[in-house]
């Protein structure tokens, strides 16, 4: 059986789990910390581990792009997306009255940073008032909540977590934009493919330039664009060695034994650029896994 690392019970990795294996056994292992998902896979603890990399309103999740890139070696051999549906998370006794959420009593709202964005309009509309705090996850900002009953404090996470640690949704899909996806991926070192699904291939790229002159990232796209390589996402990020030196996050539709992906990173290494492939991977929309569903999310 696999063992999968992931962040706390009720968070949405939790519920993106779920959804990914379905009826599959897993054996989960859950983590407080981002970090420390990230190394139960480097220390042998999981055979895989879940991580959150971009999300439709937030866009990348550079803090863990930044681990994928910097703190670990280990390559990513899966993607998946889910929706995100955020909730605001509290007691119903200590907030309604009536059957109306008394938004005025709520004094502090705690959840991911990620998370806590998602939901801008819906804080600044109803909770302007309230003190806001970023915790290590959704579902932690749910557990605190549980812990300081009847002081005003309220969580934004998933439905999953009200119920695991006994609280009430006050008020369901907070998030400022419908279609709130999240895109997962499993790094480890063994691949996985799941079984009559159908998928998309994916290669991602690292590419560091050797200097800065006019038209070089036009060089490096154009080995792409005239083989007909899709990009799906391209990001710059700071190498962190010298302010204004950026590395190229690249996602290409295509296999890294591709000849036309193989000749494309050949080309760009001829311009002196340095190429590090991260993984090379099945991706899977959210209805790939369940074609039952019709979603904007793909
Ligand atoms: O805290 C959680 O519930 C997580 O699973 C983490 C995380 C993230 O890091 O992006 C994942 C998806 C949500 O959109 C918000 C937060």
């Amino acid at each position: 059986m696999r063992t999968i690392a992931l962040l706390p019970e009720g968070t949405v990795s939790h519920e993106a789990v779920l959804y990914l294996f379905g009826d599959e056994e897993v054996r989960l292992k859950h983590y407080k910390q981002i970090s420390d998902v990230f190394l139960s896979v480097v220390n042998g603890e999981a055979d895989y581990s879940v991580i959150p990399v971009e999300n439709t309103i937030e866009g990348s999740v550079s803090l863990h792009m930044d681990w994928l890139v910097h703190e670990v070696d280990v390559p990513m051999q899966l993607e998946w997306v889910y929706p995100s549906i955020q909730n605001l998370i509290g007691r119903k006794n200590e907030f309604e009255s009536e059957g109306q959420v008394d938004y005025s009593r709520i004094k502090r709202v705690l959840s991911h940073p990620v998370a806590m964005a998602q939901c801008q309009q819906f804080i600044r509309t109803h909770l302007p008032q309230a003190e806001l705090e970023n915790v290590g996850s959704t579902a932690e900002a749910i557990q605190s909540v549980a812990s300081h009953a009847g002081e005003g404090w309220t969580a934004i996470g998933t439905v999953l977590g009200a119920e695991r640690y006994g609280l009430d949704p006050l008020a369901r899909k907070i998030t400022d934009h419908n279609n709130n996806f999240t895109r997962f991926v499993l790094i480890g070192p063994e691949k996985i493919e799941l079984a009559g699904r159908k998928a998309t291939r994916k290669t991602s790229i690292l590419v560091t330039l050797p200097a800065d002159f006019p038209g070089a990232l036009h060089q490096v796209l154009s080995a792409f664009a005239w083989r007909k390589l899709n990009l799906s996402r391209i990001e710059s990020r700071p190498t962190k060695k010298k302010l204004g030196n950026y590395y190229f996050y690249m996602d290409v539709l295509e296999e890294v034994e591709s000849i036309l992906l193989g000749a494309a990173v050949a080309e760009i290494e001829a311009l002196g650029c340095q190429v590090r492939v991260l993984g090379s991977y099945p991706s899977y929309t959210y209805t790939d896994l369940q074609p039952e569903l019709k979603s904007e999310g793909d």
